[in-house]
């Protein structure tokens, strides 16, 4: 089995080679070449785009369960204090945790791989989790068909726990999301000319203002609602008005309803946008993700479990509007998502997240000590 020490040196091998979704090839790449160091007596490993299934066949399997580990990073310059595992692909991060995720994953391999478990195990390595999505597409795959999981777990990242916090509920976890993507089209022109131009700049100025009225004036105030403008580009030159501009965000919903109302009023807003401003407006919603819900069953189980360990401080939590692609699976199977707590004092997508690593070999023992008792014959 993996030492404490191995599996740093893993996570930080990882750190320095973050790839968006889908470019995931030096991680696939990397996971493989630990993967073919440990006993392969039980193991199956089957490759699926950038991502890798994992499956160790059981001793006497009546049931499977499976772990999902996210592996892309975020396009964000890594602000951290690390020196030489720094990432080494310039402008990629892992700023979300998905190198924590992914070693948890192995450091959990290689214990069964030396120590057959009694049921069926199945590792899902999943690209682009921070879009365009790989859960929706990976469910309807080959691997799964065949090694299709009773019961299904997942963790993230938590900057805001100390080490050795596990925080979850059973129902709604994470958000429903929805990319943005808006395109405005104008008249460029002469700075010193702002009659005969439609400056998009000023536009998309108006836009981003009147988006954020939606979650203040649209959306009912006991329910929840996020609109976030990540991106605004436009313009080439500061004495050039701008003929096109670029808004990109997310939205975020507790329920799929209010997701419906904030897109109508989008829309609206721009059918305003493009006789106000005289322009041509082009909308796109990117991914979109279901809502986590945890199942009763599933986290109640967990929750017992984690009550019953005393290295785990169990922390029940309220739901955020974070979102994750996971929320695929657990449309199809039973299973949940726990924060896992890494205790940053910068958050998820911050350039200076630095997980405190401890977290790893704690996350390891605690997965493997619940696939342990929980995944026995049933
Ligand atoms: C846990 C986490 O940070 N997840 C991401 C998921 C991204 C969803 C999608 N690409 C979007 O931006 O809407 C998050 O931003 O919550």
């Amino acid at each position: 089995m993996l030492s404490t020490e191995e599996l740093i040196h893993i996570r930080r091998d990882l750190h320095q080679i973050p790839e968006l979704g889908y470019e995931e090839v030096k991680t696939q790449q990397y996971l493989l070449a630990r993967l073919h160091e440990l006993p392969q007596e039980f193991m199956t490993i089957e490759l699926w785009k950038t991502g890798v299934f994992v499956f160790l066949n059981g001793k006497d399997p009546s049931r499977t369960i499976a772990y999902r580990a996210d592996i892309d990073g975020l396009p964000i310059v890594e602000q951290t204090s690390y020196g030489d595992y720094k990432s080494k692909h310039e402008g990629n991060m892992h700023a979300c945790g998905h190198d924590v995720h992914m070693t948890i994953a192995l450091g959990v391999i290689s214990y069964f791989s030396h120590n057959q478990p009694s049921q069926n195990q199945l590792f899902i390595f999943q690209p682009a989790e921070e879009g365009p999505g790989g859960a929706k597409q990976m469910l309807e795959s080959e691997q799964l068909k065949k090694w299709w999981p009773n019961e299904i777990l997942a963790l993230h990242i938590a900057p805001e726990y100390p080490v050795g916090t596990i925080a979850t509920k059973p129902g709604l976890l994470f958000a429903n999301t929805s990319e943005l993507f808006i395109h405005l089209k104008g008249k460029g022109g002469h700075a010193a000319y702002p009659h005969t131009a439609n400056d998009m700049v000023v536009a998309a100025s108006h836009l981003v203002t009147q988006l954020q009225t939606i979650v203040s004036r649209n959306v009912n105030p006991l329910d929840a609602g996020v609109v976030t403008i990540g991106v605004i580009k436009g313009g080439t030159k500061q004495n050039i008005i701008a003929d096109t501009a670029v808004i990109e965000g997310t939205i975020r919903t507790k329920s799929i309803e209010t997701m419906q109302v904030i897109k109508k009023r989008i829309e609206s807003l721009l059918n305003g946008l493009e006789i106000g401003f005289d322009c041509q407006v082009e909308i796109d919603y990117g991914a979109n993700y279901c809502q986590v819900y945890n199942d009763e069953t599933v986290s109640n189980s967990f929750i017992e479990f984690a009550k019953a360990n005393e290295h785990v401080n169990l922390s029940i939590c309220s739901e955020a509007m974070t979102g994750e692609d996971f929320g695929y699976f657990l449309e199809q199977i039973p299973g949940m998502m726990f924060w896992l707590g890494v205790e940053s004092p910068f958050g998820l997508h911050d350039a200076r997240l630095e997980p405190n690593e401890d977290a790893i070999p704690f996350a390891v023992q605690t997965i493997i000590e619940y696939f342990k008792q929980h995944n026995s014959a049933k």
